[in-house]
């Protein structure tokens, strides 16, 4: 189906939107008002751009307050259909009326409607009449139907959003009952599940298909059985958006169509993770806490300054590239590395593009939006660029392999981030979280895998803080009580000190045991298992946690976030 954006979804000045929008790949826009009353351009060279950039405007939008009104109204009109003209737009948006003047009064909504839809007929125009979800009298997109039947005007259809539609109840099932020669227009728009005055919720969260709460594929596919074979169109209003790069926003948009479609490339879900990769120009740091934790030095690169680091199946390649150490890469265990690629391709994902020396194995690996490397490697040969290091047998030791990788995006990049690797990677979300830090808000994401072998954590620091929050590798330990009395034995000063407050508090919710205490190990409990962590000194932006899980806890310790984070500050 051809894929549409209205203009008001990126940020930036008309033209620069356009660009965007149609380097993304999409095949129209919507105009929104507000961007063509701000160009300096007249409207026929607007409609030339678009038309050199192979875009058409399919609507614009949108046209306020008029119907049901006590006089008719129609000089505001005459105006938008000449635009339109100049514009070469056939579409006009009515969106239902929000003004205190308007009368409740279906047939006088309609007999309005219909006089409007006669005139823009004239021009060779047609119009779609949307519910906003805090219409005045019409803010049911059945009513809207209702009110288009009995004008009874073939200019005049419906504009089906789905924002509107889902943000008042779950079930759309009556769109089928709509005839799809009405549906003029669908928008669609997903958000967050937020309990707040509708309004606001429209204005300021809502985000592209797959980044929110509501379900736009049950959405999709009610209207798609009604019948509609037109555009689908992206209106989204997000606060995030309207700051962010607009060519990086049209891409994330049209990965959100793509998804949504079912039309990315469906190969396997990954189902471990072979290797984390962590570069920085000085790697001592987080050398010296690998061998501290038992891992050994199993190989070093042909061709690259890197070193893998081996305990059971947990593998870190420690990579002297770039600054400050930071997680530069992960490795993900998949039974089809070649399908995976494509599939993280089909969602516009970047390949990646390094030179190989001879004898050096092939490598399937994007970039990510928030430019973490992503490779994807043989589930049964887990390192897919082993061949590339002179291998050793993994030690045994307590620590497993890896059991979670936690990555921080900036603030206004976390959607992208979110539907990044929740698409590329076939990951399920679960619920978001609010963590307080001394210095600010960090808003947290978990997305769990089919098989729970792979399981990310996606982080933003909301309001204030000092910079980007740590970015952490989570290690799977099968004995973390015995692991923490060693290290602190034998390595003082390498776990972080969690404050004796934390302990007080723990004993009166589940109970006292000393060793955590004496141990600085951090616990929780819900009614599948028991979950204990530990974490390293931070260096530059990554840090290691232990964890261990117990029966069949499934979180993340959420309840002891907030004490990590200060810890972390305090140190
Ligand atoms: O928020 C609004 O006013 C507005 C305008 C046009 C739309 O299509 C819409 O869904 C909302
Ligand atoms: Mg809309």
């Amino acid at each position: 189906m051809r894929k549409c954006v209205a203009t008001v979804s990126v940020s930036g000045t008309l033209t620069d939107k356009l660009d965007a929008i149609a380097a993304a790949g999409f095949d129209g826009v919507e105009i929104f008002e507000n961007d063509l009353l701000t160009c300096p351009l007249p409207p026929e060279e607007v409609r030339r751009r678009a038309a050199d950039l192979g875009l058409s405007i399919e609507m614009y939008q949108p046209f306020r307050d008029f119907e049901a009104m006590p006089e008719l109204d129609l000089r505001r009109a005459e105006h938008k259909f000449r635009v339109m003209e100049r514009l070469g737009a056939g579409l006009l948006l009515v969106c239902s009326n929000v003004s205190p003047r308007a009368l409740d009064d279906d047939e006088l909504a309609a007999e309005q409607l219909r006089i409007l839809a006669d005139r823009a007929a004239g021009h060779g125009i047609r119009v779609a009449y949307e519910a906003l979800a805090w219409g005045r009298h019409v803010h049911d997109y059945l009513h809207s139907w209702r009110i288009v039947r009995l004008a009874d005007h073939p200019a005049l259809g419906v504009c089906l959003d789905s924002f509107h539609i889902l943000s008042r109840g779950p079930d759309p099932i009556g769109v089928e009952a709509i005839p799809a020669d009405k549906i003029f227009f669908l928008q669609l728009a997903d958000a967050p599940i937020l309990a707040m005055d509708v309004l606001q919720w429209s204005r300021h969260y809502r985000c592209f298909p797959g980044q929110g709460g509501f379900d736009l594929p049950g959405f999709l596919s009610h209207v798609l059985a009604a019948g509609y074979r037109g555009p689908l169109s992206l209106e989204v209003f997000n606060d995030h958006f309207r700051q962010a790069d607009a060519r990086r926003t049209a891409v994330d948009a049209m990965r959100s169509l793509i998804a949504l479609e079912g039309a990315a490339h469906p190969a396997a879900a990954p189902d471990g993770f072979a290797f984390a990769e962590l570069t920085g120009a000085d790697l001592d740091g987080p050398r010296a806490v690998l061998a501290a934790l038992g891992f050994t030095r199993s190989g070093t690169h042909g061709t690259e300054p890197a070193e893998l680091w081996e305990q059971g199946r947990a593998r870190i390649v420690l990579n002297h590239t770039g600054q400050a150490p930071a997680l530069g890469a992960i490795g993900l265990e998949t039974p089809d590395p070649a399908g995976s690629l494509r599939r993280a391709e089909s969602l516009i994902a970047p390949p990646l593009p390094r030179e190989r020396a001879p004898g050096e194995a092939p490598i399937h690996a994007v970039t990510a939006p928030d430019g973490t490397q992503v490779f994807f490697c043989r589930t049964a040969q887990p390192y897919g660029r082993r061949e590339d290091f002179t291998p050793a047998a993994p030690p045994a030791g307590p620590i497993t392999h890896i059991d979670h990788i936690a990555l921080t995006q900036p603030w206004h990049h976390f959607e992208e981030a979110e539907l990044f690797y929740r698409s590329v990677l076939r990951l399920r979300p679960q619920e978001s979280l609010e963590v307080p830090d001394p210095y600010g808000l960090l808003r947290s994401r978990a997305m769990t895998g089919p098989a729970g072998g792979v399981r990310m954590v996606l982080n933003v620091a909301q309001v204030g803080g000092a910079g980007l929050p740590a970015q952490h590798i989570a290690l799977a330990c099968d004995d973390l009580r015995a692991l923490a009395r060693r290290l602190r034995a034998e390595h003082p000063g390498l776990l972080l000190p969690i404050p004796a407050n934390y302990y007080d508090d723990l004993a009166a919710r589940h109970g006292a045991d000393p060793e955590l205490r004496e141990l600085g190990v951090l616990y929780d409990r819900d009614e599948d298992g028991e979950f204990l962590q530990l974490y390293t000194l931070t260096h530059g932006r990554v840090f290691i946690e232990v964890v261990q899980r117990i029966g069949g806890y499934q979180g993340y310790g959420a309840a002891n976030a907030p004490i990590r984070l200060a810890a972390q500050r305090a140190h």
